[in-house]
């Protein structure tokens, strides 16, 4: 039986460094921001709801998705951000659910998925454990702000699009608190699993 546990947080908390984390001791993790590209790819149906909800405006001249231009409309326009969420997400869960029953097919200790609207978009069945990636209000604008380039208007209306951190941690069952550098984070990730018997004590 694999543990199959859910990795969160908030946008540039901090998930992505946890969960290759993870990848470096031999834990699978499934990650939904790749689920989310492969699913709104050309010819399957999230693309085509998405262009003829959205138009032919948001996309390149290879016909891919122009993702700097859909993000600039739905993290602007709550409306517009909750219909691509009902066009993209059940095709995300779909994908989850199956990568997931793989994974647990091959019987691993744990299997990770990275969902970063894990429970805006109740997805918290797909889990059994719940580990929220925390950084103060600060940091997480500071390292969004660097990590894309965005202003700090921009920053804020994708961190405003989501949850607030602090009642993410207040539903978890594990919180890591990247406020700090990458080691520190990781003696907490070290000691979790330990303490979950997924890693073996020293
Ligand atoms: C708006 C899009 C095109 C922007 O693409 P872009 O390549 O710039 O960003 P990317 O997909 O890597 O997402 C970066 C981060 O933004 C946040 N984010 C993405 N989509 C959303 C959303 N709908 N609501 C709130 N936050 C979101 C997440 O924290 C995510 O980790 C893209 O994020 C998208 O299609 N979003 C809808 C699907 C979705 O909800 N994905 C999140 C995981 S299911
Ligand atoms: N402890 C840390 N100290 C300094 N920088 C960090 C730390 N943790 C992460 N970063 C940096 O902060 C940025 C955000 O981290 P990361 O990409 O892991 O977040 P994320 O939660 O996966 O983001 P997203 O929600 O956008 O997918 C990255 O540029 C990363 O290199």
């Amino acid at each position: 039986m694999s543990l199959v546990i859910g990795l969160t947080g908030g946008i540039a908390s901090g998930k992505s460094t946890i969960s290759a984390m993870f990848t470096d001791l031999g834990i699978t993790v499934i990650d939904a921001d790749i689920e989310a590209r492969l699913a709104v790819e050309p010819g399957e149906k999230a693309y085509n709801d998405i262009v003829s909800h959205f138009g032919t405006e948001i996309l390149a001249d290879d016909r891919t998705i122009n993702r700097p231009k859909l993000g600039e409309i739905i993290f602007n326009n709550e409306e517009k951000r909750l219909l691509l969420n009902s066009i993209v997400h059940p095709a995300v869960r779909e994908r989850m659910a199956q990568k997931r029953a793989k994974a647990e097919e091959a019987n691993e200790k744990a299997v990770v998925l990275d969902i970063p609207l894990l429970f805006e978009s109740k997805l918290t069945g797909l889990v059994e454990k719940i580990i929220v990636v925390y950084v103060d209000e600060k940091t997480q604008l500071e390292r969004l702000m660097k990590r894309n380039e965005f202003s700090e208007e921009e920053a804020y209306s994708r961190i405003k699009s989501q949850m607030p951190l602090k009642g993410k941690v207040s539903l978890a069952d594990a919180v890591i608190d990247n406020s700090g550098s990458i080691e520190q984070s990781r003696q907490q990730l070290m000691d979790l699993l330990t303490k979950w018997e997924i890693l073996r004590a020293e």
